[in-house]
């Protein structure tokens, strides 16, 4: 008779003794009841010569799903699939593959340093269902992890340290990264699971295919690579392993790229923050507390989320309308209503005594309008580098030309370098010219259609010179003639 079945029947023995007292127990007062069930656990114990560990799916009132229950079930997913009888098909990576583990009340044995380990994937259901659960079902699920009591030291220290390594460098492995927005406060319903909701992250947008100056973004890889490998480094130095990063420019000039970049290269998830639909910096704190490590927080028009910038500002510059970019403010002023998050709630999620909850993160600020933010927000040590994505140069150019066209050189490109100097046209636009609109099209004709562009954005911006420059004129003959003008 092997281990197995001699534990297997010692077990069935005292869950019928078990069972027995349990009906023999009412007929007892019941302190005697729970003095005899306390002598007779103990005598069970002394008999039962395994020791026992459970691992539960939920631990206490934690909405998460236990750490420790997912690595195990990841290492028993790659032991399992050739032991166990009965598996549970988990599909993954839009059903390209497929992850196997344990079925309930399946049983598995593992071995370690010669020792017999045995798996059993349980599940107790509750008498009463809850009328109204946040779980998604009721049933508890745990592992229960058997060995000889003899091996104690073993299975309670190495054995269990080693299941759980493993289980979270499977984790590495086969992780997808995922892309997470929280919805509104309000429909929360208090409960954790609703905070953040995500899809698959799968941005094509890479270092490779980022077009910008070779030196700034060698250095930007440097600066991301470093961060990734310093953890002992914040360690020593006392600082919570974060980073801060500002990306401004005008629009289409490759900033959410950069940020897609970043999350493919280092293998983060990224939680893009919507903070018009926090209520106010309670609701801030609980999503920061919800956010796993390895991850990039995004804010992104960060002077459009919220009224941060004006509170430090002159009044008048606040009833200014934004003529620039009036959805924008539309959006801004409905938002502002609603939303009670300020600076000061902002500054304390980013270096806080409660942003040093997780750790390996980025916290990145996009804006259009650099100019526009407080200074305390964007300080050395909040934001730790500050990155602008500009216009089109000859460098940015000369990636797209690669990426779009597989050019590396060409003769209208000089035609190209001196036009891009004197005019301003982002990369977005310049990808568009770039990206041939039918199957004829080939790599000239797209370099021709950048130079029509190019010179149309020179003619627009010479032609809007001019009309300033009337208007200009206009306005001092005004302010002459009238007191009482707008500026006044
Ligand atoms: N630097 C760049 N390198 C490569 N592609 C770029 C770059 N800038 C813009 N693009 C192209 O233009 C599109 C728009 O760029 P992106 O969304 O990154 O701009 P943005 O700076 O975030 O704009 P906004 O300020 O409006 O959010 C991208 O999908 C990409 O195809
Ligand atoms: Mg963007």
């Amino acid at each position: 008779m092997t281990v197995g079945d001699h534990m297997t029947q010692l077990g069935s023995v005292m869950a019928s003794a078990m069972f027995i007292w349990a009906i023999f127990k009412q007929w007892f007062p019941e302190d005697l009841g729970n003095h005899i069930e306390k002598y007779f656990q103990r005598l069970v114990t002394y008999f039962y010569p395994y020791i026992t560990i459970t691992f539960h799916e939920y631990q206490g009132d934690e909405f998460e799903r236990s750490q420790a229950y997912m690595a195990i079930e990841r290492y028993l997913s790659t032991n399992s699939s050739n032991c166990a009888k009965r598996l549970k098909a988990n599909v993954i990576k839009d059903c390209k593959s497929v992850v196997l583990s344990m079925d309930d009340y399946e049983e598995v044995i593992d071995e370690f340093k010669g020792i017999k380990m045995w798996w059993t994937s349980t599940k107790s259901i509750p008498q009463q269902r809850a009328i109204f659960s946040y779980h998604a079902d009721d049933e508890k699920r745990y592992y229960k992890l058997t060995s000889h009591r003899k091996h104690r030291d073993i299975v309670v220290g190495d054995y269990v340290q080693h299941v759980l390594d493993e289980g979270n460098a499977i984790a590495t492995k086969t992780r997808q990264r995922k892309l997470y927005t929280n919805s509104k406060s309000e429909n929360w319903y208090g409960n954790k699971r609703t905070m953040w909701s995500h899809i698959m992250f799968e941005h094509p947008s890479t270092f490779d295919t980022l077009a910008m100056d070779p030196n700034k973004k060698k250095e930007i890889l440097n600066d991301l690579l470093t961060f990734s490998k310093s953890k002992d480094y914040y360690k020593k130095v006392g600082k919570s392993w974060k980073r801060g990063y500002l990306l401004y420019g005008p629009p289409g000039t490759g900033k959410s790229s950069m940020i897609a970049a970043m999350a493919n290269l280092l293998d983060y998830d990224i939680y893009d923050l919507e903070l018009t639909s926090v209520n106010d910096n309670t609701d801030l704190r609980k999503l920061l507390i919800d956010t796993s490590s390895k991850s990039i927080i995004v804010i992104e028009d960060i002077d459009c989320s919220l009224d941060l910038t004006g509170q430090r500002k002159k009044k008048k510059e606040d009833k200014k309308p934004d003529q620039k970019d009036p959805i924008r403010k539309k959006e801004k002023d409905k938002n502002k209503k609603k939303t009670e998050v300020t600076l000061s709630g902002l500054l304390n999620f980013i270096d806080g005594l409660w942003s040093a909850c997780g750790s390996e993160r980025l916290i990145i600020f996009t804006t259009n309008h650099v100019e526009k933010l407080d200074p305390a927000l964007i300080r050395r040590g909040r934001m730790d580098k500050h990155i602008e994505m500009s216009y089109c140069c000859f460098q940015t150019f000369k990636v797209l030309a690669k990426n779009y066209l597989d050019l590396e050189s060409h003769d209208l490109f000089a035609t190209i370098d001196r036009m891009l100097g004197e005019t301003k046209m982002t990369p977005a636009d310049v990808a568009e010219c770039l990206m041939p609109k039918s199957a004829e099209e080939d790599a000239e004709s797209c370099l021709n259609e950048l130079i029509k562009s190019l010179e149309n954005a020179k003619e627009e911006a010479r032609l809007k010179v001019v009309e300033s420059e009337d208007n200009g004129g206009q306005k001092v003959q005004e302010c002459d003639g009238s007191s009482d003008s707008e500026d006044d």
